[in-house]
């Protein structure tokens, strides 16, 4: 099938390496120009695990063609996906303008039938917008399909290749036929296409992101808890999962959630949701725990030090979670932020993500080579993000590098009674007898 994708950011690479994975022809288009060059020269723009091998493979064969001009990049498509940005406006909603001003275009150009697809993600109520913005100047019959896309970064390619299902929001019987033929190939048994109505596609996606948003923080104040009591969050997590009706996934605590989904995600649904004229209350009290849960450890730090001002930190990970470059929300950040504000300095490590962080703060931290490195004169090493590469460190090694030997981990990355063995002073979350 020839298909389109348009906004060749994450989710439109992604999206489409993988239908030409599958034998279908792709036309990537962007207005950046840059981005467009480099892809066409076979230099994948983004860092994802396996999936430059996917991309190489198919530019080669091809089956892949990137370009920025939309007319031509739509010209033979059956299927268009909008892949584009949905950033929070400034009242925290969703900003719908770049996808209805490629609706607006489509609808110019549009010469024959062709299914739309909403892959970004957007508010209850945007694929009739988008339909109504192509049909005020377009003369061919066309569909719009809410289609939302639940990748996770790091594990992209795989969720793609193998979702556990795959949702279609349509009351369309040609664009379900042309979307069940197009996801055919990815849907195994037992993992379903769920056909549905187009409000609740739209709706599904913001549920799912929130809800997910709901269980970590509610196993953070868990955790925040534990300490408090003396419990062990890391049993009680054990315990909870064990229940089938609970599940063992997304029960693990930090230093919060971040992305460029979960965040702007729960606060565009809780703004829909005024909107309707409901306050959502979980979701209001979800954001608060979050935004609070980003600084858990520096109570933790002020206190073993009484005054952070002169010190110097060595920080492992910025990336806002494992096997990414992308620093959107990450923690670190703010952490970053908290300690250099109180008069420390900080040294940072990441196996990825340093050149995002350094084309945002610059030289306000210095960049180690690696983790040894980063350890080098500091007071205390801060972890940040669970890289395998900081799962099984020389802790004799970090031990003769730090000051003292200090970790605060927001991963809950080693056991505690070992780090104690090891005459480390090691704070966690949720997982020691709260000092302060
Ligand atoms: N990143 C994820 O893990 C993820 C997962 C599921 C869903 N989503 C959703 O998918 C959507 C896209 O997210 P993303 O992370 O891929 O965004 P992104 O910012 O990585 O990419 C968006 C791309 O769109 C391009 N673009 C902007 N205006 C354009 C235009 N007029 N024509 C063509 N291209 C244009 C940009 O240049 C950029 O390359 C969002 O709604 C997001 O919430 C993201
Ligand atoms: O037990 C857990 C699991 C995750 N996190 C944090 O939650 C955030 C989000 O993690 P994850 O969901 O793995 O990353 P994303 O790539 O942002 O993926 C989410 O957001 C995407 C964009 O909407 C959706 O497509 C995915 O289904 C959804 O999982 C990160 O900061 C993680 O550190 C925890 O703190 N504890």
């Amino acid at each position: 099938m020839k298909i389109s994708v348009v906004g060749t950011g994450y989710v439109g690479l992604v999206t489409g390496t993988c239908f030409a994975e599958t034998g279908n022809d792709v036309t990537c288009v962007d207005i950046d120009a840059n981005k467009v060059q480099k892809l066409s020269n076979g230099q994948i723009t983004i860092y994802e695990p396996g999936l430059e091998k996917l991309f190489e493979r198919n530019l080669k064969q091809g089956r892949l063609h990137f370009t920025t001009n939309l007319e031509e990049g739509i010209a033979d498509a059956q299927v268009i996906f909008l892949a584009l940005p949905t950033p929070p406006g400034e009242d925290g909603s969703a900003d719908l303008s770049y996808i209805l001003k490629v609706a607006d275009h489509l609808g110019k150009i549009m010469t024959d039938y062709k299914v739309i697809v909403d892959k970004s993600t957007v508010p209850v109520g945007t694929a009739e917008k988008v339909r109504e913005v192509i049909a005020k100047n377009c003369k061919t019959p066309f569909d719009v399909v809410s289609n939302p896309e639940f990748l996770r970064e790091g594990v992209a390619v795989d969720d793609f290749m193998k979702p556990d299902r795959v949702v279609i929001g349509t009351d369309s019987e040609e664009a379900r036929k042309i979307m069940g033929e197009l996801y055919g190939p990815y849907v195994r048994q037992g993992n379903p296409i769920l056909y549905m109505d187009e409000k609740s596609a739209e709706l599904t996606k913001y549920a799912a992101n929130s809800f997910l948003a709901t269980k970590i923080t509610f196993m953070n104040e868990i955790a925040i808890l534990c300490e408090k009591l003396g419990a062990d969050v890391d049993m009680v997590r054990r315990g909870m999962g064990s229940d089938d009706r609970i599940g063992k996934r997304f029960l693990f605590p930090g230093i919060g959630y971040g992305g460029s989904c979960f965040p702007k995600d729960v606060q565009a649904l809780a703004k829909s949701s005024q909107e309707a004229d409901y306050d959502f209350r979980i979701l209001n009290a979800v954001m608060d725990v979050n935004e609070a849960q980003k600084l858990f450890l520096i109570p933790k730090v002020t206190a073993y030090f009484n005054d952070v001002k002169g010190k110097h930190f060595a920080l492992w990970g910025l990336a806002f979670k494992p096997n990414t470059d992308d620093i959107r929300e990450a923690p670190a950040l703010y952490m970053i932020d908290a300690l250099t504000n109180a008069g420390a300095t900080v040294s940072v490590f990441d196996p990825e993500a340093m050149p995002n962080v350094k084309s945002v703060i610059g030289d306000k931290v210095k960049y180690a080579e690696n983790q040894y490195d980063c350890l080098e004169n500091a007071d205390a090493l801060v972890i940040a993000t669970e890289w395998s590469v900081f799962r099984t460190p020389d802790f004799e090694k970090i031990k003769s590098l730090l000051k003292q030997p200090a970790i605060f981990d927001g991963r809950n990355l080693f056991e505690v009674s070992r780090m104690q063995e090891l005459g480390f002073h090691y704070e966690s979350v949720g997982r020691t007898p709260a000092k302060i």
